[in-house]
């Protein structure tokens, strides 16, 4: 079972995560993809919102999919959630299924900066999907990386972000589609991101 890993922070969800799972699935011919939310993203500082209320979103952004599923892989664990001990955990749990990490164009860039980053390539492939803002130039990336790298060209680029969406309805602005709408219903049942 060949299955794409795409680990975020995902605060909140939106449509530019689900487009560009969506685009990686097809083009590299996965089985499934597993959403997986970060509790402790190592290279993001401040505050966020609670990992079990970013991990109900993306659950209900995914919910009608039939191949995609959130995993709670990285929920319980204390520390920064580095992916290369979410890698090695799951292959423990899952030795049938081939994983592999589905990354936009930015964390494509971040790799050589990442935990163990050898022990890491040496054990899945990388799909990275462009991003409008980020120039994925494949001479600008480290041979080592570039050996795992499937690079997705995909037809669709959304310019979408967390930042944007929470700045967005911070400023009391609506974030209907760009969220998808189940999660958007959960964000303002639990007044997430409302203006302060
Ligand atoms: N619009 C997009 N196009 C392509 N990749 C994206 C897009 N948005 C997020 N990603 C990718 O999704 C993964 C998780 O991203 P994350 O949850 O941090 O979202 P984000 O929109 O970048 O958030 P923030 O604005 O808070 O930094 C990363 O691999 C990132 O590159
Ligand atoms: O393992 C690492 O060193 C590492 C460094 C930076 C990011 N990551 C992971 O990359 C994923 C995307 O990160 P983010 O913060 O852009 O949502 C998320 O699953 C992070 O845990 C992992």
């Amino acid at each position: 079972m060949k299955t794409g890993i795409f680990g975020g922070t995902f605060d909140p969800v939106h449509i530019g995560h689900l487009i560009m799972a969506e685009q990686a699935r097809e083009a590299v011919g996965l089985d499934e993809v597993w959403f997986v939310p970060a509790k402790n993203p190592p290279h993001k500082k401040g505050d966020r919102t609670s990992v079990e209320h970013r991990f109900a979103m993306v659950q209900r952004a995914v919910q009608s999919h039939p191949h995609f599923r959130v995993s709670r892989a990285e929920m319980d664990r204390e520390g920064p959630s580095y992916t290369v001990d979410t890698i090695e955990s799951l292959t423990r749990l899952h030795p049938e299924r081939e994983f592999s990490l589905i990354m936009g164009a930015d964390m494509v860039l971040d790799l050589p900066h990442w935990h163990r980053i050898g022990d890491l390539l040496a054990q899945v492939g990388v799909i990275g999907l462009l991003r409008p803002g980020y120039l994925l130039e494949e001479r600008q990336i480290p041979l080592k990386i570039r050996r795992c790298l499937t690079l997705v060209k995909e037809k669709v680029q959304v310019e979408v972000s967390s930042t944007l969406i929470r700045d967005h309805r911070r400023a009391g602005g609506s974030v209907r589609y760009l969220v998808p709408e189940p999660a958007r219903l959960y964000m303002e049942e639990n007044h997430l991101y409302e203006p302060r």
